[in-house]
Parts: C-alpha cells; structure tokens; sequence
C-alpha cells in the first residue's frame, strides 16, 4: 500500500509528503520538476520523474507500488498567467488531471484528493463564503480547477473511487521544524513577495490596486498556514479510508487580511520598512475572498493550531533567509 502525490516536489506537496513520512506511510512522489525542486522531496520517499498526464505511465506506478490512494498537488497556479495564457491552464490542470483521472480508475486507485482553491467562487462580496455560495470563477485558473472538481464528482458516481475535493485559501508559511517551504523564486505570491523584498531580494514590491471595495481599498484574502492545511489532508485521507463519504471542504480560517496589514506585518516582523509601490489592479483578481472554514471543521474534526498571521509570516521569513543561505 502507498500513497501516490503528484506534485510532491512543490510548495504544498512537499509538506504533504512529510507529513505522510512522518506518519511511517509509503509514499511515492510524481512530479515534473517543472516548477518543483528533488531537493524538497523528503528522503523518505520514492520520487518518479514524469508526467501526470501521462496515462499509461500513471497506471504503471499504480501497480509497481501498489498505489490505493492519489493526492493531487501537480498543476500551475498563477492567476494572472491564467488569463494571458489560458490553455496552459486548460492543459495542465484540466487535461492532465482528466488523464490522471482516467489512471487512477484504471488501477483502481480508492480514493483521491484533489487540490482545488478559493479561485472557484470568484467575486463573492466582503462576507466569507460557504461551500453552497454560487461558484463564478474570474479566471481561467479558477475554471479549469471548476472543472476537474465536475469530474471528478461525475467519474465516482460511475467507478468505485471516493474523492475530497479542498478548496484552499490562501496557503502561506513554511514547515515549523524549518524542512520545508515556498522555494521557488518566480513566485508571485503576497507574503514571499513581501519577504524577499524585506531582504534585499527586490528593490521594491507592488500593491496591486487601492480601489476595491474593501475597508483600506486594497485586496482581503484568507491566508492559512501550510501545516494546518496538510493537517485537513490527512485527517481527509482518514475519513476516506474509513467509508466516509466524498466531500468537497473551503480551507480557511475565517480571518481576511488585506494587502496593506500583511505587507505591514512582514515589517514588523523583519524590521525592515520595505518599499511597496501602490499600482494598478491585477488581471483576476477579486477584491475579497475569504470562508468560515465551519464545514471542515465538523466533517473532519480540524483543528487549526497556526492560525496567526505573525506566525505564518515568521515561518515564511526565516524559510526565505534559508534560501538566501542556500542558494549562495
Ligand atoms: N499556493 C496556494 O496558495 C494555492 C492555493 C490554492 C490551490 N493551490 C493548489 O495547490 C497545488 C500545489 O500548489 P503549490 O503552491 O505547491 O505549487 P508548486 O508550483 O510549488 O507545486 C506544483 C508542483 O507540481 C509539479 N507539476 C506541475 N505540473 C505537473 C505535471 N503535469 N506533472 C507532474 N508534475 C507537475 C511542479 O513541478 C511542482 O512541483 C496546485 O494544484 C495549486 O493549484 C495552491
Ligand atoms: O506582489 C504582489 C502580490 C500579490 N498582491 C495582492 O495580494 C493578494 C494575494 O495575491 P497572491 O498571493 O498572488 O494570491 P492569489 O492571487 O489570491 O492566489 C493564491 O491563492 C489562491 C486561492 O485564494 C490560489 O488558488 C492561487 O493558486 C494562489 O496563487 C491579491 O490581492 C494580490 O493582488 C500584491 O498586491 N502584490
């Protein structure tokens, strides 16, 4: 028995998969590199180099390893690119999670957990969403994780496969024990923009539009800890296991911080006052976005243990001094 994660050389996956080593499961990674790096895969496990579109590849791992369950991190995630390169997008999240899919059906896989995102609902106003509010995603990333979310809704009504489908806020923060964290330099998200300009990284950032309809003009997200987000992935993969039903649960904390108080607390916390340029809005963005997070909650028994937005901008700023170290 082993758990497959697709994309467990990333950001997230590679948190997954400490999580599942920590645990003494089996794990085997499968990833591109595309974006990912080997060196964030935990020793602990067994890394294939491929794709995870790639069927017949996928149903021969399933069988060398005797993969019971897939967890699906591998995809391409920035908004804004999604909007001037939609079939990216379209490929590589909608195609070649349909691929894997197909895969995971053909080697029986029982249960799959898909990561999906906030991205879904799209301009949803100032008050937090549940997982009923209507879904109208902005971008094409958000439609092209919409519909991966259909069929997999769709293919275990027909095939014996249970799936959890998360939709995550904002993930951020880095492993506690400092093994693991946001590696890529061409990222473009918030908190690691803001912590690579406090060091030096960047002469200066951007604030991406100071009119939306929000209390200080500027974008409110839900930022959630990387720790308390695998923690919903495996008590996800034990209520699975256990005959529970498929679901599909917001990750969130309930808490929105707007673009100014995060860029504020990356001051505050390394003592730098870095320079953040006020600019345009950004292609995609909606001005608010932000879930009670009740649901995971009561179907699983979450617990959040990280939800401080000091601490998540601590562990992502000493992850970043680590790189700084390592990539010297
Ligand atoms: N970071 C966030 O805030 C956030 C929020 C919501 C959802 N998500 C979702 O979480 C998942 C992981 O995101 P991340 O932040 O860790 O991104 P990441 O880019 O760090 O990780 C993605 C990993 O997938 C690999 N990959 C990409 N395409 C592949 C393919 N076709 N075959 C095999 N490997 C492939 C990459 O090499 C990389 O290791 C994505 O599906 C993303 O959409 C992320
Ligand atoms: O240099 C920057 C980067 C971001 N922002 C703003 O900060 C907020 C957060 O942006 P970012 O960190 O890029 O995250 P999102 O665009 O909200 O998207 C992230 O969060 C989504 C879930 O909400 C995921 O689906 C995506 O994969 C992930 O990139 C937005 O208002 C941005 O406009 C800036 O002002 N300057």
């Amino acid at each position: 028995m082993a758990v497959l994660v697709t994309g467990g050389a990333g950001y997230i996956g590679s948190h997954m998969v400490l999580s599942l080593s920590d645990a003494g499961e089996n794990v085997v990674v499968l990833d591109n590199l595309v974006t990912g790096f080997d060196w964030a895969i935990d020793g602990r496990a067994l890394f294939e180099q491929g794709d995870a579109g790639d069927i017949d590849f996928v149903v021969g791992l399933i069988k060398k390893h005797g993969i019971t369950e897939i967890v699906h991190f591998a995809g391409s995630i920035v908004v804004p690119e999604s909007v001037t390169n939609p079939l990216k997008y379209y490929g590589n999240n909608t195609a070649t999670s349909r691929n894997l899919i197909e895969a995971a059906v053909k080697g029986g896989v029982k249960h799959f957990i898909f990561s999906s995102t906030a991205a879904v609902y799209g301009m949803t106003g100032l008050a937090p969403v549940v997982e009923t509010t209507p879904l109208n995603p902005m971008s094409p990333y958000g439609r092209s994780k919409l519909m991966t979310e259909m069929m997999l809704a769709d293919v275990a009504a027909a095939h014996p496969m249970t799936f959890g489908v998360l939709r995550y806020f904002n993930v951020a923060g880095a492993d506690p024990q400092g093994r693991s964290g946001q590696s890529s330099p061409e990222a473009t998200h918030l908190i690691k923009v803001a912590c690579q300009t406090a060091l030096g990284q960047r002469e200066k950032m951007d604030i991406f539009g100071t009119d939306f309809e929000t209390p200080d003009g500027t974008g409110v997200r839900d930022y959630i800890h990387v720790s308390d987000l695998i923690a919903a992935h495996a008590l996800l993969l034990k209520h699975l296991r256990g005959g529970g039903d498929s679901t599909t649960l917001n990750c969130a904390y309930g808490q929105g911080y707007s673009v100014r108080e995060v860029v504020d607390t990356v001051r505050k916390v390394s003592g730098v006052d870095l320079r953040a340029e006020e600019g345009p809005r950004r292609a995609g963005d909606p001005a608010s976005i932000t879930a009670t997070g009740e649901k995971v909650r009561a179907t699983l028994g979450w617990v959040p243990q990280h939800a401080d937005l000091t601490e998540i901008v601590q562990s992502a700023f000493a992850w970043e001094k680590h790189l700084m170290v390592r990539n010297r």
